[in-house]
């Protein structure tokens, strides 16, 4: 039936239905019009579908378990910078009962972050490693990469050798090329200390001010991933579990320095195609990395590789993303890390990636020209130039 209101076609661009075949066949198919007797059926399977998936859910969270939080008395943070407090303030507003212990250098400091947020009451900071640790049940590791190795020895000490080390960080340790995966066991030397990566799309602020969020959490220990999953998963935190603790830490890490060259596009104003040029082309470098290293191809694609890179390379609120912004306009890299008070760990990760690619033999341009640029060999503007002028790429079929 063709619709019996006229369409919103411009007129100048306005067709007659003709059976070619390059044009719609059935009308109905296209038209946002439909009989009253089609809309109603259309209806039906939309609400059955949706009733569905509603009790789906409920019978999954009638079945959801409680009892690692029940049993969870006690959680450390390690650093009190803004990840580790919106964290810190997260978990303990899951428990009033929790203790959450945040280890910091300076105990006043954590407010720094979120002055215009009331941290829960049973958040503690203190800078005594000891007391911070004594009985923890969880460890939250939310110190930089390039410090966590020296940060780790010097409190090695007063870890437990089973404590659960769930690691927020995201980077490559610059001249080891390691991950936290390994960077945490090796400075605590102890290769069985149980091991979790956090990550995804989330910034400390969205997090603090309890806007819905979804995470991942990937460990080699399913039932320690489903714990965790327990621990922090709440109604504006989704938690999908996930094995795969490779393509989780390496997308995390790999998605700042892209954030860096989306950053310098915006600052130079080469416009929304270049934009998205880039992006693409940075995530195919990331995969092909990644999966040489052993990432499953669907982690990067999903939430913890294209969701945290979509975050980050779109949204101002990136630190990463800022460092590029800034000398996408001229300024100095040096004065940008001088003026900030918060880390950007794409700076050192860039050159933690290109030895990366040497070693497992695969092409970055895009990550390769960020690193140039951080080592100050390569102009924001030469970058564009000589990214360009590679070789066309013949698609294979
Ligand atoms: N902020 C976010 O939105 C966010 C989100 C997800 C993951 N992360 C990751 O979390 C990690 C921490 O980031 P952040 O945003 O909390 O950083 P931040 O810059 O806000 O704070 C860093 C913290 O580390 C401490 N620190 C620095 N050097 C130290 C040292 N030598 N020893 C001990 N502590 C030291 C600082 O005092 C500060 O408390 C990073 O790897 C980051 O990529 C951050
Ligand atoms: O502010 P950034 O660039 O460190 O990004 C923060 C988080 O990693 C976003 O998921």
């Amino acid at each position: 039936m063709f619709p019996s209101k006229p369409q919103l076609i411009p007129t100048c661009c306005a067709v007659t239905p003709s059976p070619s075949p390059l044009l719609p066949q059935d009308p109905d198919k296209n038209s946002l019009q439909l009989s009253p007797e089609r809309t109603r059926d259309r209806r039906k399977v939309v609400r059955i579908a949706w009733e569905k998936l509603l009790r789906w859910s409920r019978s999954w969270r009638s079945r959801a378990k409680t009892d690692v939080l029940e049993r969870t008395k006690k959680v450390v943070v390690l650093g009190g910078g803004s990840f580790g407090t919106a964290m810190a303030a997260h978990i303990a507003n899951r428990k009033d009962q929790m203790e959450v212990s945040i280890l910091v250098r300076d105990p006043a400091v954590c407010r720094k972050y979120f002055p215009d947020h009331k941290l829960p009451e049973n958040v503690i900071a203190t800078s005594d490693a000891r007391t911070a640790l004594l009985r923890a049940d969880y460890c939250l590791h939310a110190v930089p990469v390039q410090f966590s190795t020296s940060f780790l020895k010097e409190i090695a000490e007063h870890v437990d050798p089973g404590l659960p080390f769930i690691s927020l960080s995201k980077g490559l340790e610059l001249n080891t090329l390691r991950m936290m995966s390994q960077i945490i066991p090796q400075a605590l030397k102890n290769p069985r200390q149980p091991f979790i990566a956090l990550s995804g799309p989330s910034f400390a602020l969205e997090l603090m001010n309890k806007l819905p969020t979804a995470m991942v959490v990937a460990s080699k220990d399913r039932k320690l991933a489903g714990a965790v999953q327990q621990l922090l998963s709440c109604s504006h935190l989704r938690i999908s579990t996930s094995r795969d603790v490779t393509g989780v830490e390496i997308a995390g890490a790999l998605k700042n320095v892209l954030a860096i060259a989306a950053g310098i596009v915006e600052g130079m104003n080469l416009g929304n195609n270049s934009m998205a040029a880039l992006v693409a082309q940075g995530c195919s470098e990331i995969r092909w990395l990644a999966t040489k290293m052993g990432a499953k191809p669907a982690t990067i694609t999903g939430l913890s590789g294209t969701g945290d890179i979509m975050l980050t390379c779109f949204v101002n609120l990136s630190r990463n993303k800022t460092v590029g912004v800034r000398l996408g306009s001229g300024e100095k890299l040096e004065d940008i890390l001088g003026s900030m008070n918060q880390v950007a760990e794409g700076v050192s990760t860039a050159g933690a990636v290109i030895a990366l690619a040497q070693k497992y033999n695969v092409k970055m341009p895009v990550l390769t020209a960020v690193a140039q640029i951080m080592d100050s060999e390569l102009t924001p503007k030469k970058a564009v130039l000589e990214l360009m002028s590679l070789p066309q790429v013949i698609q294979s079929p």
